[in-house]
């Protein structure tokens, strides 16, 4: 049985049902991302872990406690918001020995803790400071060092790097991943961002409309969503539909008789001229360049197919107006059976 055990979880706000029938397992020292577009239900699934809203059914158990009725400060789970949430008035060590003192730990205890987690978290020598004198990155960290500081069973970290500038989210979400690893603790992470899902996570659950669509590895939700959603959630936002018997023998799902959505992503299309041949199975679509934008790395091109536009990226801008051929590798293509 794993660590943290969430089964048949149904909550929300007074008569407004939110999640339903959720289930998720955390292994212990996993860290695990709860990923979703704003407003499918991510902030109330934690808000539920932790006790701060009830649970309408289902159970929650961590190391085989079950803690589905216990008051928030008796779960042992902390969190970590994305506001920081530090008291403003204290210093930095203060912060961080802030749960201990409640717990009253030890001074001499209090002060090697508060220590051990100052060099964990890169912040030695700012004991003293105030932490209103603290850049984002380094607050977060303040944050981080305080849940971790009374040991929870469970970490909760809710968007923790969305107050933060782009280099600076990059540096702390290394951070954070590197502690997780070194210290082993398990915990649960919200983030709508797909590349922080998949650089820091173990398991990955996307969730939309208040259910999960799928609980998976980072490799596997990227390379084969279960759903149309978790398709073009995980950015393969080019979408067709196609009769079933229309498609390639290579890509033609069973049963033929359904109608398919195919989804795939601009960076998997090559663009060729017009008459190429491609010999690798895959799906090849004839259609005309109508936009191009230079990405920095690469150029993304708006290719009209039949009355859609699809997009497609390539190392060269091809000029508007250029017939083309579109051919998409048969792995790249994410086909999902819909009935007529
Ligand atoms: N306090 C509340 N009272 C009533 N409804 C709420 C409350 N908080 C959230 N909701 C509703 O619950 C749904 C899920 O919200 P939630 O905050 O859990 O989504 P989220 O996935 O965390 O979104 P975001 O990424 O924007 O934070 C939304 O429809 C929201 O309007």
């Amino acid at each position: 049985m794993s660590y943290l055990q969430i089964s048949q979880l149904t909550s929300g706000y007074g008569r407004q049902i939110i999640l339903r029938d959720i289930d998720l397992s955390v292994n212990k020292g996993e860290m695990l991302a709860l990923l979703g577009p704003s407003g499918c239900g991510k902030t109330t699934l934690l808000n539920t872990l932790c006790g701060f809203i009830p649970a309408l059914s289902g159970e929650i158990s961590v190391g085989g406690r079950n803690i589905t009725l216990l008051p928030a400060e008796q779960r042992n789970i902390t969190m970590v918001f994305q506001s920081y949430a530090l008291w403003p008035h204290l210093t930095v060590a203060q912060n961080i020995g802030f749960g201990l003192k409640v717990r009253k730990v030890g001074k001499s205890e209090s002060q090697r803790r508060i220590m051990d987690l100052l060099a964990m978290v890169n912040l030695e020598g700012m004991a003293d400071k105030n932490v209103a004198a603290l850049s984002g990155g380094q607050r977060q960290r303040v944050a981080l060092a305080r849940a971790l500081a009374i040991e929870p069973d469970v970490l909760v970290l809710d968007e923790p790097l969305s107050n933060l500038d782009a280099k600076v989210r990059l540096s702390v979400r290394h951070e954070i991943k590197t502690l997780q690893e070194k210290l082993g603790f398990t915990s649960l992470i919200v983030t709508h961002d797909q590349e922080e899902a998949l650089v820091m996570a173990d398991r990955i659950a996307v969730m939309n409309q208040g259910t999960i669509e799928q609980l998976d590895t980072p490799e596997n939700v990227y390379q084969h969503p279960a759903t149309a959603f978790v398709a073009d959630f995980m950015g393969a936002d080019n979408r067709l539909v196609w009769l079933s018997d229309q498609l390639p023998d290579c890509v033609r799902p069973q049963p033929e008789s359904w109608e398919s959505e195919i989804y795939f992503r601009s960076t998997d299309v090559t663009i060729t001229s017009e008459h190429t041949d491609h010999t690798c199975p895959g799906l090849c679509l004839h259609g005309v360049v109508e936009q191009s934008a230079f990405l920095g790395h690469n150029y993304r091109h708006g290719v009209r197919v039949n009355n859609q536009m699809l997009f497609a990226d390539a190392p060269n801008c091809w000029a508007q107006q250029t017939p083309v051929t579109l051919h998409i590798p048969a792995p790249s293509l994410h086909i999902f059976a819909r009935a007529m």
